[in-house]
């Protein structure tokens, strides 16, 4: 049986708990005494290090059942109380579980159940926030009755409608719930997170970029070959590096191989050595010209779907419709299109064990996100034996993709060496953080956040950007009004307003007299970093006001546009400019987004929800 919320035998918990008489905000601040005195012995510092070793742990537990939770992402909980008999964390492990797969007892429930009455007052470690998916708040209401008083979490859950669900009731429960990059800084908290994002990156994959998480596995010699001239490859890898292939292919959703790897190994793509998940196997081929008999037409093995471009071979078509297996036409068959297809039946990872004629095309796509490559000590030679990946066009060695966070293993005489092409999308931060949400628009709430992205002006709110054709009537540098072109051409010449010198006034004419805000853009730009003693030395401390003057006398002289505004309202607006990373909110929401947060602090002062101090008019 477990504990009941105040940690009271069950037969006493018939009277209520004082603490719970108490209106929510306050137990949590009752309870902050009793965790001061747990951690009592410990500094901050030893006791970050434990926090982070533990939080470490959670996602070690949760990665035990890779690629079997799918839909759902990993869940480890470690339910810990210091000790004062060892310093070693490890050892104040009460209890811990993972989610084993979707519609199994959460985590949080295993984690407690074993822990039983030393959870009450302990720690839980969550790799992840738990997800309330369909109203099931198992997870916290098993922490709540565990009697667990504090809860570090690594990663918030970083689907829009599950994040910060559960943390803001584990708060209202007067839990205290830490939150790393929060409420916990350090080297040793960033290292935690890593692991933490490690074990979910597909689902992060997926959140960020609407695709599964994709990595490409490929066995070559110490010359760069995946096979002989002849195409005969088996094998290249020894007998471990492939033990280590078939657990790989367990922790995906799918295996892609391109249509010729068929014609030349008929593969079975399997993960036979493994106890655990069966992947589907997908074939892309254009021509559907695959052998009538295949491994992978054996649907007793592992379920097998053919993607092919639409009305190749429709007698084939017919024949594997018949043998079980799934024939998928697209209109122009592609990586993407494919990973968009993945996508919607909901796979979360994908491995791409292809030669590298479709490699080649699956980075160009921009769908690969990690890269496994088996090196052996082998060297086959020969100009027309296949490498793994064909071409992608690059031809200085400038271009070349650099890995990321790479890794090397020695795998008896093999080599893995493993890669990220593109970083894993850390999806915590919101733009703006949570502390300065409110003072710029108090109506948003940045955990259950609709972002709205503009950028170009044909975008579906792109008049929000300040290229949008809509003329401004302000003051100039002699403080006579003037019609501005755009929002853009008023900012440029901004920079150079109110230097004392003929060179200024002449760059201020000819942002004036520019025929586009692209032009004002290149021309304040340039002359900005070729006259850096021409730019008003306050312009980084003002620059802000300018643009919201600039922006707030657009709004209020076109009315569609404050209604285009208003429409908006509880949204985060992000200027999506990949480049930009002031005004812009970045590739992957690292930018500032000053833009955004201007056009939200303007709605909520039209909205009388906050007040500013900028009028339209003002000298700047
Ligand atoms: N050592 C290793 O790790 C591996 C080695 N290999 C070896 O590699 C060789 C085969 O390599 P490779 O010829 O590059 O074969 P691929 O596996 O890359 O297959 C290429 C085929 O993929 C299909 N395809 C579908 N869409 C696309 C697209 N958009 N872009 C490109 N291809 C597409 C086409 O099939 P279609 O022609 O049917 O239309 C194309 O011919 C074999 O010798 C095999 O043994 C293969 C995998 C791993
Ligand atoms: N040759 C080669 C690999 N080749 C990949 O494995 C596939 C064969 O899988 P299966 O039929 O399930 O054993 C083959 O079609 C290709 O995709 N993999 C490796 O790890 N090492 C190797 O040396």
């Amino acid at each position: 049986m477990l504990p009941t919320p105040c940690g009271v035998a069950p037969a006493a918990a018939a009277s209520p708990c004082p603490l719970l008489l108490l209106p929510r905000r306050h137990r949590r601040l009752l309870l902050l005494p009793a965790l001061r005195a747990a951690s009592v012995s410990l500094s901050a510092a030893a006791s970050h290090a434990h926090d982070a070793v533990l939080l470490r742990r959670a996602a070690g537990v949760a990665d035990r059942s890779a690629g079997l939770t799918s839909p759902h992402p990993n869940f480890g909980c470690v339910i810990a109380r210091p000790q004062l008999e060892t310093d070693n964390a490890e050892a104040w492990v009460v209890g811990e579980g993972f989610l084993y797969a979707q519609g199994t007892p959460c985590a949080e429930l295993l984690a407690a159940q074993e822990a039983g009455e030393h959870a009450r007052g302990a720690t839980a470690y969550l790799n992840l926030e738990p997800g309330d998916c369909y109203g099931d708040s198992t997870a916290v209401s098993t922490l709540v009755q565990a009697g667990i008083t504090r809860v570090v979490v690594g990663l918030r859950h970083p689907l829009k409608h599950l994040r910060g669900k559960a943390i803001q009731s584990l708060r209202n429960e007067g839990i205290q719930v830490d939150v790393v990059g929060e409420d916990l800084h350090s080297k040793l908290f960033k290292e935690a997170l890593k692991s933490c994002l490690v074990v979910n990156a597909p689902l992060l994959y997926r959140a960020a970029f609407r695709v599964p998480f994709s990595v490409l596995k490929y066995a070559m010699t110490a010359d760069g070959k995946i096979a002989a001239s002849s195409g005969h490859a088996s094998w290249v890898s020894g007998k471990s590096s492939r033990g280590r292939v078939f657990e790989l292919r367990g922790r995906s959703d799918a295996i892609i191989v391109g249509g010729n790897t068929v014609r030349l190994d008929d593969p079975r793509l399997t993960a036979r050595h493994v106890k655990g998940h069966v992947p589907v196997r997908i074939v892309m081929s254009q021509s559907l010209n695959l052998p009538e008999e295949a491994n992978l037409w054996n649907v007793n093995d592992a379920y097998t779907i053919v993607a092919t471009q639409r009305g190749a071979r429709r007698d084939l078509q017919k024949k594997l419709a018949l043998k079980g297996v799934e024939v998928v036409e697209f209109d122009m068959l592609n990586p993407r299109d494919v990973m968009s297809y993945c996508y919607d039946r909901g796979y979360l990872s994908v491995l791409w064990e292809c030669g590298g004629t479709l490699a080649a095309s699956a980075i160009s796509a921009s769908v690969i996100h990690k890269v496994y490559a088996f090196l052996a000590p082998k060297i086959i030679g020969g100009v027309n034996a296949p490498t793994p990946v064909g071409e992608l066009g690059m031809n200085q060695m400038t271009q070349a993709i650099d890995l990321i966070d790479v890794s090397y293993e020695q795998i008896d005489r093999d080599m893995l060496m493993s890669g990220f092409i593109q970083p894993i999308p850390d999806l915590s931060p919101v733009i703006p953080s949570v502390d300065e949400m409110p003072s710029i628009d108090p109506e948003v709430s940045p955990y259950e956040t609709n972002i709205i992205s503009f950028y170009k002006t044909w975008d579906t709110f792109g008049a929000f950007s300040n290229f949008s054709p809509h003329p401004i009537h302000m003051p100039d540098e002699t403080g006579d009004y003037f019609t501005w072109l755009t929002v853009e051409h008023y900012y440029q010449a901004h920079k150079f307003i109110g230097v004392d010198s003929p060179q200024a006034r002449e760059i201020i004419q000819e942002i004036k007299l520019a025929k586009s805000p692209e032009e004002a853009a290149r021309i304040g730009r340039t002359r900005q970093r070729e006259f850096q003693e021409l730019v008003r030395p306050d312009w980084d401390s003002i620059k802000t006001d300018v643009m919201y003057r600039a922006i707030k006398c657009k709004f209020s002289t076109y009315s569609h546009l404050t209604d285009m505004l208003l429409s908006t309202a509880g949204s985060v607006l992000v200027e999506a400019s990949p480049h930009d990373l002031f005004w812009g909110g970045g590739r992957e929401g690292e930018g500032m987004n000053y833009l955004g947060r201007l056009l939200m602090q303007l709605r909520s002062e039209i909205l009388g929800t906050i007040q500013t101090t900028v009028e339209v008019g003002e000298p700047a």
